[in-house]
């Protein structure tokens, strides 16, 4: 089975900085891996230079057998690669419905205009709150809605991949609860990282969990207590 991505040798950086050296990940077609680390072990940094927001130190990152190294991040998000940011980053000023179509963009220049409204009604079906508040500008939802809206902004590319960098950060257990079953829920349909702080949250949603340490993913077992 070719591997959905698969990074090879990854080194990570800002400039002079080293941030990891050797990073190596391979993720099968619908598989959910879990990351796991102290902060600023490098795990925002890995999932900002695997969807091409970060240059690349050294390595390869390959989509579906294709090396996609050189690739702009525009050009990976169209071909499935898709982030759930650190923090959300909705648009406090735009309308939640304004924050979805920008997804509109990160589609292929060739897909057939009745692609996004399809794939918009799936999406606001899963999260009928957005549809809601759809003319509410970003800045009114709560957490667990702007996290709803940035997972329904990654959704919007249809991914095969979706990477989501610290998604329990700041919400109350409730939504947590929600979330995770919303992520079991996904499970198999598409492939997903999932970086976390939260362990027992990676237990119950990740096929297998990895540690960053010195810069480097370690697999440890899915019921090892961290
Ligand atoms: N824009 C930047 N410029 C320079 N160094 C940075 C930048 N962003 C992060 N770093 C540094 O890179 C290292 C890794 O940071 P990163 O955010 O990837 O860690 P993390 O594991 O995601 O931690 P956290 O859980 O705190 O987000 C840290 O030493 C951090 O200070």
């Amino acid at each position: 089975m070719t591997p959905v991505l698969e990074v090879k040798g990854l080194g990570t950086g800002y400039g002079q900085l080293a941030v990891s050296r050797d990073l190596s990940l391979t993720l099968n077609p619908g598989e959910t891996v879990g990351i796991l680390g102290v902060n600023g072990a490098g795990k925002s940094t890995l999932l900002k230079t695997i969807v091409g927001l970060l240059p690349q130190h050294a390595g390869q990152v390959l989509l579906n057998g294709n090396d996609i190294s050189t690739w702009p991040a525009f050009r990976r998000a169209r071909n499935g690669v898709a982030l759930v940011p650190e923090g959300r980053q909705v648009l406090a000023g735009l309308s939640v419905r304004d924050n979805l179509e920008l997804t509109r963009a990160s589609l292929p220049s060739r897909t057939p205009a009745d692609v996004f409204p399809g794939r918009l009604a799936e999406v606001l079906s899963i999260f009928p709150k957005l549809g809601e508040r759809g003319a509410n500008p970003g800045s009114s939802l709560s957490g667990g809605e702007q996290q709803m809206l940035a997972i329904a902004r990654a959704l919007l590319i249809a991914p095969s991949v979706m990477m989501l960098d610290e998604p329990t950060q700041g919400l109350a257990p409730v939504i947590v609860n929600m979330l995770k079953n919303l992520l079991v829920d996904f499970k198999g349909r598409f492939a997903m990282v999932v970086v976390e702080q939260n362990s027992a949250f990676l237990e119950s949603v990740a096929d297998r969990i990895l540690e960053m340490r010195s810069g480097r993913l370690i697999e440890v077992a899915a019921t090892e207590k961290i």
